[in-house]
């Protein structure tokens, strides 16, 4: 198995529903990634110790995934070197508004790239993981250009009832 280049953490096993589509994208272009779940409120230390080692291990970009309170991707981020990309999921009570917001509103000095709340957020930090890595790498550049045409195929030949 090739080592894994994207690690996909998120808060909760009930996070999974949403970030199988980041995990299906990954899929889709080939790139090698591990997932975890792990909590910065439940298991600190997990998140501490996996953080802490993700760059040796060889890991590029972390994928952080969190709802309501989500510090997940921010305690992440203030561990490790490497790019944070944060997916803020819907909450029951607040729609993922409190998970954007404090995902997004990171103080100065350690930044989490975040995106959109819920599957277009999954799917497009992985899209983003795959174009930062394609940088380096000709196979998953090649990829992505394949992702966009049929995208685009798809739209085009769209047909409406
Ligand atoms: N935001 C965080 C963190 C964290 O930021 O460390 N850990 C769990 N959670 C979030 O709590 C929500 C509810 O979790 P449960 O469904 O397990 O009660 C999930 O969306 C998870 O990401």
């Amino acid at each position: 198995m090739a080592t894994a280049l994207v690690g996909i953490i998120m808060g909760s096993t009930s996070d999974w529903d949403v970030m199988q589509n980041c995990a299906q994208t990954l899929d889709q272009l080939g790139v090698p990634y591990e997932k975890r779940v792990m909590s910065a409120h439940r298991t600190p230390d997990l998140v501490i110790d996996w953080a802490r080692g993700a760059d040796a291990r060889g890991l590029k970009v972390i994928i952080a995934a969190a709802g309501g309170a989500a510090h997940l991707a921010g305690v992440a981020a203030a561990l490790t070197p490497l790019p944070v990309l944060g997916v803020p999921m819907e909450s029951a009570s607040l729609k993922g508004l409190d998970s954007l917001l404090s995902m997004v509103q990171m103080p100065g000095g350690i930044p989490v790239a975040t995106f959109a709340i819920g599957k277009p957020g999954a799917v497009n930090a992985a899209l983003f993981a795959a174009a930062t890595l394609a940088l380096s790498d000709a196979k998953i550049k090649r990829a992505l250009e394949d992702y966009r045409a049929a995208q685009s195929k798809k739209v085009a030949e769209a047909k409406l009832p």
